[in-house]
């Protein structure tokens, strides 16, 4: 599904799909800001959703905001690369944007559920790398779904009561990271992304980088 980049180091490596998911609060937008503004090779993935638009939220930025009838048309078109019903409402991948990203050589990134994560990883196994972040303790993440002040409270008791069903989910995620200090979250994050980019296997230009070294050594 993905081509070959080049890294700044020169050699060809293949694209990957970053996804971040947690339960709700946990922190998946915050650090996938400051991951896109940090990493220019990275882009993000916008996804469609049947939510009602959030104070301070930006169409084409935040997500695409679809009516119901538009989303299934969507589905019927197979203009997703996975979605899913998700808090009484729709979330989906939109396909196009991610192809073309990978096709231009570059890695993306997902906040998304565990529910479309399974589906990213049955299609493409080898290029998804997933991270599940969870939060210090539960107090802190109704903390925080208040305290981010746009959803309402009957909203919030919702995601608090699916929040662990959400969490049980980790045990399917490549790398875990508690959220406590953004800081230290967001360094932890960065650092399985910059890992995972050096990965042998995803640096397809090795053995030609190596071939011209050993040419000009011969010479
Ligand atoms: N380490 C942290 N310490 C304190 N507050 C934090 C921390 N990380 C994120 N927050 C705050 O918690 C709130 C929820 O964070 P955020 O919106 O990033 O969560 P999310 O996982 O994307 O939630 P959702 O799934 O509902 O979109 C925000 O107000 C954010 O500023
Ligand atoms: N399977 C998918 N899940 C998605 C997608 N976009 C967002 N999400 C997840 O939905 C919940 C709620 O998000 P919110 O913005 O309403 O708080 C959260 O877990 C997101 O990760 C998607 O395209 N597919």
């Amino acid at each position: 599904m993905t081509k070959a980049m080049h890294n700044p180091n020169g050699v060809e490596r293949r694209g990957l799909m970053f996804v971040l998911s947690s339960p709700s609060g946990a922190g998946k937008t915050t650090l996938s800001r400051m991951l896109v503004s940090e990493t220019p090779e990275l882009e993000m993935s916008v996804s469609a959703t049947t939510r009602p638009m959030r104070p301070g939220e930006i169409e084409g930025r935040d997500y695409y905001f679809v009516d119901r009838s538009k989303f299934d048309a969507m589905i019927a078109a197979d203009e997703f690369l996975e979605w899913a019903n998700v808090f009484d409402n729709r979330y989906g991948t939109p396909r196009a944007a991610v192809e073309t990203a990978l096709a231009a050589g570059r890695d993306v990134l997902f906040d998304i559920d565990w529910q479309g994560t399974q589906q990213l990883r049955s299609r493409a196994p080898n290029d998804v790398v997933s991270v599940f972040i969870l939060p210090p303790s539960v107090q802190a993440l109704e903390h925080r779904l208040h305290t981010r002040a746009q959803d309402s409270d009957e909203v919030i008791r919702g995601r608090m009561r699916k929040a662990g069903d959400e969490m049980s989910r980790f045990d399917a995620y490549d790398y875990i990271v508690v959220n406590d200090n953004i800081g230290m979250a967001f360094e932890s994050v960065r650092a399985i992304l910059r890992a995972e980019q050096l990965k042998r296997a995803r640096q397809v230009g090795l053995d030609a980088f190596v071939q011209r070294m050993r040419l000009e050594l011969e010479r």
